[in-house]
């Protein structure tokens, strides 16, 4: 077995054209807190070490709230989002400094990217980092992304870089998603114990089964544990995207096609990109009931949703915003973009675009929601 999982790990690794690696705070600082020079040195050098050789990387970074926090004489990580978000807003700027001098050391330039949900969710934003990730990746810069941590409040929050790193990776068709932690695998149990086996790879949600997944890392420095990680796993490789975690320690075997940490096998085909991310990156702004002909029109038929299937609107949104459609029931069939405001609507609806037209103008011949920004749940 061990030679199988060795051979499929390598191939998989060595094959990639375009990787995405995430990289957790726990991996860039020291015991004492603040940036490790050292620690980032080495990620550096593996990642260097790919585009050297004509490969792509994209960096997910953690650490801007670990970096902060000595400057502003924090020992701990705050609870509150207003310090985390100014121990972030200090931290950015010496995570950035930091790559930017390590990678120099290789003749490598970097470029900053930091994104919040909505950056990926509205179609024009979702274009937006599409477009200047790529362009990054095509002048030879590696883009270096973290959540927009200073601006991201509750709602519109990641809150964990590996649900983003997920993401990024199917924003950008990345061949393969690194996932680098202080753990050098998943395990079947706590780690920390010396009782609990690696597991070299997860093929389906049965292979994940009986595992006890532990929701917190390193006390005060890194987010959610092994739990988000094995989310994002489950992200990606629903996207197309295989995985493999390991430690951050183990980044250059990782990358040069080691058998090292843990493989998630991709389980699935890879779906339209943008409207991935409608349905996992948003949350809904509000939710608009069907009558059964919509609901068959959408569903079945995979039409756009008009005004005069539409019996109800509840919540408060404007155009552009994720919204929910729901059948007679209340559940929810599907997950799109609005064309139009939530004060706007309850004037629309039941009226057909041809009379609404005449009334109201061309403006609003609009569809409710284009079928091209519908996503089914
Ligand atoms: N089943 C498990 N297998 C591996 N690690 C686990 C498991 N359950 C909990 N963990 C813990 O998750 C931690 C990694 O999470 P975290 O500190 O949030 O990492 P990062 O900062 O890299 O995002 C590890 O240090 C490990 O102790
Ligand atoms: N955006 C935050 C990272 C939050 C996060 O997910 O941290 P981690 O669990 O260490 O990957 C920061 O830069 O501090």
């Amino acid at each position: 077995m061990v030679g199988v999982h060795d051979g499929e790990a390598r191939d998989l690794i060595t094959s990639a054209r375009r990787l995405v690696i995430k990289v957790g705070s726990s991996s860039l600082t020291s015991a004492a807190g603040g940036l490790d020079r050292a620690r980032v040195d080495a990620l550096v050098d593996a990642v260097a070490g790919l585009t050297a050789a004509g490969r792509e990387a994209v960096l997910v970074s953690s650490g801007a709230i670990a970096a902060g926090l000595a400057p502003l004489g924090l020992r701990t990580r705050p609870r509150d989002l207003a310090t985390q978000q100014a121990a972030a807003s200090v931290g950015q700027g010496l995570l950035m400094r930091a790559y930017t001098e390590s990678f120099a050391r290789h003749d490598q330039g970097v470029g900053q990217v930091l994104l919040t949900v909505d950056d990926v969710t509205r179609r024009g934003h979702y274009r937006n980092a599409y477009r200047t990730l790529e362009r990054l990746i095509a002048l030879k810069t590696v883009p270096i992304v973290n959540e927009n941590d200073t601006v991201a409040t509750h709602e519109i929050r990641f809150g964990d870089n590996d649900r983003l790193a997920a993401l990024v990776a199917a924003l950008v068709h990345a061949d393969v998603l690194v996932l680098l932690s202080d753990v050098d695998a998943l395990y079947d149990g706590d780690p920390t114990r010396g009782t609990a086996s690696r597991i070299a790879e997860v093929r389906n949600e049965s292979d994940l089964a009986g595992i006890t997944i532990g929701r917190t890392g390193r006390a005060g420095v890194g987010t959610g544990g092994m739990v988000t990680k094995v989310e994002a796993a489950r992200i990606a490789t629903g996207a197309g995207i295989p995985v493999v975690l390991t430690s951050a320690s183990r980044a250059a075997e990782a990358l040069s096609g080691s058998a090292v940490g843990t493989l998630f096998h991709a389980v699935r085909a890879r779906p339209a990109a943008r409207l991935f991310w409608l349905a996992h990156a948003t949350s809904p702004r509000g939710r608009l009931s069907l009558d059964d002909g919509a609901v068959r029109a959408v569903v079945h038929r995979r039409l756009s949703l008009l005004p005069a299937g539409v019996t109800a609107v509840e919540g408060i949104f404007t155009a552009g915003d994720p919204v929910d459609l729901v059948d007679a029931a209340g559940t929810p069939v599907a997950r799109g973009l609005v064309n139009y405001d939530a004060a706007e609507l309850p004037g629309l609806l039941g009226r057909t675009t041809a009379e609404l037209s005449v009334a109201l103008g061309p403006a609003y011949e609009k569809e409710v929601v284009h079928r091209d920004d519908l996503v089914l749940l």
